[in-house]
């Protein structure tokens, strides 16, 4: 694959930031350039010692050569020219690598910057399908660990710029000294360098695989601490440990095998590198020298550049042997970016007011995979103003309903018409804004009671938050909170109890001053005094809203305006809750089951 292919998702994001990029090119050229200057005094620094009678080297520029070489001086003074010029060039040349330095480090740090805000505006559009099918510890991954990787392939990336000028500038100096020397040279290391690439090939080959581990790795942990409540309850830890243990063995081992083939190239390269160098040397003092081709201080001078060029080019293998254990995480990053293969969720242009007149579903099928459905054919009718309950077994499909309305998800089939208006045309923020969901799993930010419950909301008044705490019936035990609504909540509110946590969802939907309410009713047995408070608030809540209600409870399905009846994803009876009951069909065999239940309890 072309080296534009394999780094492309770093190279294309130059564009945003080219002035650090050029930049940090223009600093590293000039330290090349520098150094390659240096150079050309060295050689000259060693004419005037070892033979002060031959004519002075020039360049042809008449006034440089008189001025700055003082080829028409003294020796004494030429020695001194040049130290100095050996100085100058040495300073100027490492002011230029600090700047050179400075700004490819802050292009890296910019670059990591700009991937990590990519994923995340790439996690914020993608539909809600897309996360069912993934692992949450490989998008952590991605999104730290493996930017991180990315932004260090770009430091090596630069470093190949830098040593690979300086290397130009060593090659361009070397033919000047001897090109039938450089030519053999440059052969010889070619060899070298095609020979590296089956070693790369390993190194690529052990980056996928470190990549995969730690991405195992990170999941495994992930899971382990949102999972410690069960972990411990089921007595787990063995369990967990030998998880957790054995993916971080994974990690380990594909680590080691990583590194030690990256830790390969550079001494292969140096050995190789060495006996090539002794090799050239002996060529040259047996072919060359005797013959007097080549003047002693032009050959100390090619010696001296191919022994500088020696660990470069151990560096630059080292650093193309770094560039392949990058792959992985480079590739794993693309693939999280890539946007033909993933479902996103299209936004409609139309902003959305109020419900006027009723939500239509109309022959709605869904499937989450392309071979199960789970809703088929649903038509339903849910007007304004009104308490629409969905009742139904287990893994009957109800959640999936009603994640259809705020677009959670779109049908794969069919059409939802809000006012006879196509869902999908509405501007889906605007949409949601004016839909509250109250879920029994409803997500407490590590954050104070206060800005959970004005989650998002901007410039919201004390007193409107005040006021849905005491509507949600929340007040009470917030007040008895250490720090009242300046408390925080721990990760996903670990600080409440269930019953408190959903009056929390409460308070936040009640302040959002919702059109269109969707309740998931809590299927575990809360305390009597609880049940009631939240039973109250959420009447206050539903109060003169479009209501759409999952059902656990009769007192809830004998309010509903209307009742639907859900079967494996079909509905199989719709109605007035007595109209139903007196069909005598499924919703009166399950009024019959609830109503043995509470009899047996
Ligand atoms: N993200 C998902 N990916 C694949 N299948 C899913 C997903 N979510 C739910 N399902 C499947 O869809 C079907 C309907 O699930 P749904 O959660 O809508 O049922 P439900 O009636 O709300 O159940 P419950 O009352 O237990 O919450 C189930 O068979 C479930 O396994």
């Amino acid at each position: 694959m072309p080296f534009w292919q394999d780094y492309d998702i770093i190279l294309r994001e130059f564009r945003y930031f080219p002035r650090l990029v050029v930049l940090a090119l223009i600093f590293t050229l000039l330290a090349a350039v520098f150094e390659g200057f240096g150079i050309g005094f060295v050689v000259t620094f060693l004419q005037n010692l070892t033979n002060p009678e031959a004519t002075p080297i020039k360049t042809g520029i008449d006034w440089f050569d008189r001025v700055i070489l003082g080829v028409d001086a003294s020796l004494a003074s030429r020695i001194y020219r040049t130290c100095f010029l050996i100085l100058l060039t040495t300073w100027l040349r490492a002011a230029f690598t600090f700047l050179g330095q400075v700004y490819s480090q802050k292009t890296q740090l910019v670059l990591g910057d700009r991937l990590r805000k990519r994923l995340f505006e790439q996690m914020q559009a993608l539909s809600l399908q897309y996360f069912a099918k993934q692992r949450a510890g490989d998008l952590i991954n991605g999104i730290t660990s493996e930017v991180y990787q990315i932004m260090q392939a770009f430091n090596v990336m630069s470093t190949l710029l830098i040593q690979g000028s300086t290397l130009v500038v060593y090659v361009i100096s070397m033919i000047v000294l001897s090109w039938q020397l450089t030519l053999i040279s440059v052969l010889l290391y070619s060899l070298l360098t095609v020979g590296l690439s089956n070693l790369l090939a390993w190194v690529r080959e052990a980056s996928f695989e470190r990549s995969k581990a730690s991405r195992w790795y990170t999941s495994v942990s992930l899971e382990f601490i949102n999972g410690i409540r069960t972990v411990q309850a089921f007595a787990a830890q063995d369990y967990e440990r030998r998880r957790f243990y054995d993916a971080s063995e994974q990690l380990l081992q594909a680590a080691t095998k990583s590194v030690t083939a990256i830790s390969l190239v550079g001494p292969l390269t140096e050995g190789a590198s060495v006996t090539l160098l002794i090799g050239i040397l002996l060529l040259a003092f047996m072919t060359l020298t005797p013959s007097g081709q080549l003047q002693s201080a032009a050959l100390l001078g090619f010696l001296f550049v191919l022994f500088r060029s020696t660990p470069l080019l151990r560096q630059l293998n080292n650093a193309r042997g770094q560039l392949s254990s990058f792959q992985g995480s480079l590739n794993h990053v693309k693939d999280l970016l890539r946007t033909d293969d993933k479902l996103y969720i299209q936004n409609g242009k139309i902003a959305f007011r109020e419900l006027t007149d009723a939500i239509e579903l109309c022959s709605i099928n869904f499937n989450y995979n392309q071979n199960e459905s789970v809703l088929h054919n649903i038509n339903l009718t849910i007007e304004r103003g009104q308490m629409t309950a969905l009742v139904g077994a287990s893994g009957a499909g109800k959640s999936t309903l009603v994640d259809l309305i705020p677009r959670f998800y779109d049908p794969t089939h069919g059409r939802i018409l809000i006012d006879g208006v196509d869902l999908q045309s509405y501007d889906i923020n605007s949409l949601r804004r004016k839909i509250a969901v109250v879920s029994q799993d409803t997500f407490i930010f590590n954050d104070s009671v206060r800005n959970n419950i004005a989650y998002a909301l901007e410039n919201v008044d004390d007193r409107a938050i005040w006021q849905a705490a005491r509507l949600a019936n929340a007040l009470d035990f917030i007040q008895e909170l250490p720090q009242g609504f300046e408390t925080r909540l721990g990760d996903r509110g670990v600080r409440l109890s269930g019953g408190q946590r959903q009056r929390i969802a409460i308070a936040r939907a009640l302040l959002r001053n919702p059109e269109i309410l969707i309740l998931d009713e809590a299927t575990s047995a809360l305390d009597s005094v609880t049940e009631r408070l939240i039973q109250e608030s959420i009447e206050t809540l539903a109060a003169g809203r479009t209501v759409i209600v999952i059902a656990h409870r009769l007192s809830t399905i004998v309010r509903a305006h209307k009742v639907v009846v859900l079967e494996k994803g079909r509905i199989v009876e719709q109605g007035g809750y007595q109209e139903l009951l007196d069909r005598r069909g499924k919703l009166w065999n399950y009024h019959q089951m609830q109503y043995k239940l509470s009899q047996a309890g």
